[in-house]
């Protein structure tokens, strides 16, 4: 369990805090801090009406909730969406309606979920060449269906 600083935008004045549902639940579930009727094909940047300081060292993954995909075709078309721990900007739910119906986001509606994780940083070391291994440069489905 980590602490991350979270300061409310006057729009966001009255929203339940991103939670998690049950005990055992991997994801924050976040509700959206406006109303946007999401037309078929449409997406849109919804307002959580929230800024974040994530600790050094983790990030915030923005993911979709399962059951909006489901049933509406409605999800998260950056997923996982990356929160840096040095943005300080509103937290905003890319959302996307891949269904045929338009789909009204509410405020105070649950919308995604916020899974905080931990970050390696690495760099680079540049090399002529690298070792063989038994893949080599196979990929892509070069192991068979
Ligand atoms: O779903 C998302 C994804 C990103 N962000 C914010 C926080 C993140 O730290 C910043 C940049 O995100 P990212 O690096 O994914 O976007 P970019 O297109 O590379 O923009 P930038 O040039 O600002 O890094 O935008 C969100 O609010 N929601
Ligand atoms: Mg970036």
């Amino acid at each position: 369990m980590i602490d991350i600083q979270l300061c409310r935008l006057p729009h966001g004045e009255g929203l339940p805090l991103p939670a998690y549902t049950t005990p055992g639940a991997a994801g924050m579930d976040v509700v959206a801090a406006e109303d946007i009727d999401l037309a078929p094909g449409q997406r849109h940047a919804v307002a959580t009406g929230f800024r974040l300081a994530i600790p050094e060292g983790y990030e915030v993954q923005v993911r979709p909730r399962s059951g909006l995909a489901l049933k509406h075709g409605v999800t998260v078309p950056n997923t996982p969406g990356t929160i840096d721990s040095d943005y300080r900007g509103e937290l905003k739910v890319i959302m996307i309606n891949h269904g045929a119906e338009t789909f009204p986001v509410r405020r105070g509606e649950r919308i995604a979920q916020l899974v905080p994780a931990a970050v390696t940083q690495a760099r680079f070391a540049e090399v002529a060449d690298l070792d063989d291994t038994h893949r080599g440069e196979g990929g892509f489905g070069s192991t068979g269906r």
